[in-house]
């Protein structure tokens, strides 16, 4: 969790972006249309918006140290660039070339099935969410959700709690877990509970880029 990551005032600038017609995003999702859930989202164009990248670049440096940790942990992993400009320069390489962070709106009814952030070969092994809107006053319902999975074990989920500007950083793929000799892969998914009333919106930023 990082609580309040990002202010009151740059989370409704955020927000209001969903409503700013085609030029700031690349693409629109209609989340049903792809059986993905109930909801929409909005990938940004390049050049990102000056916070998003900022929080891209900014988060990615301590991220990336994690991320190399992890690496040594999961049995034939890589190591990770020390910069996000390091790790764009990777992707467009692999052909990876589209920006990957996001705004997502869901209303009543609205949901985020389980799913993985992968958009190709490269994947960095951490992502966040922001909560851009504030629970009990904006939207009910709308719970962020994790699911572990575990060989030979069942599931395990685990309800992130948020206030509006908080975000939640959580494995992309999978993470290790000690396990009673070294360390274990646990595979991760993540979807958010169904909105009960009023507007969810948040901001998604994933590091890799998209094929
Ligand atoms: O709206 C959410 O909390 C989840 C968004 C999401 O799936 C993502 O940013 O990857
Ligand atoms: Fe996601």
């Amino acid at each position: 969790m990082l609580p309040g990551l990002v202010g009151r005032a740059e989370c409704a600038v955020l927000a209001g972006m969903l409503d700013d017609g085609k030029t700031a995003f690349r693409s629109t999702v209609i989340m049903a249309r792809h059986g993905y859930g109930r909801g929409e989202y909005r990938y940004f164009a390049r050049p990102l918006p000056a916070p998003v990248q900022t929080l891209r670049e900014m988060l990615y440096p301590p991220l990336a140290e994690v991320a190399n940790r992890w690496a040594t942990r999961l049995a034939g992993q890589r190591t990770w660039p020390a910069d996000h400009a390091g790790l764009v320069a990777e992707c467009a390489a692999a052909g990876q070339a589209r920006p990957t962070p996001l705004l997502l709106r869901y209303g009543p009814g609205d949901y985020n099935r389980l799913h993985q952030d992968i958009y190709g070969a490269l994947v960095f092994p951490l992502q966040l969410v922001v909560l851009l809107d504030e629970p009990g006053r904006d939207f009910s319902g709308g719970e962020f959700l994790l699911v572990e999975g575990r060989a030979r074990m069942q599931s395990r989920a685990s309800v992130v709690p948020l206030a509006q500007g908080d975000a939640v950083v959580f494995p992309v793929r999978d993470r290790p877990v000690s396990a009673s000799r070294g360390w274990a892969r646990a595979t991760m998914r993540h979807g958010v509970a169904e909105v009960r009333s009023g507007q969810r919106r948040t901001l998604g930023i994933i590091f890799h880029d998209a094929a």
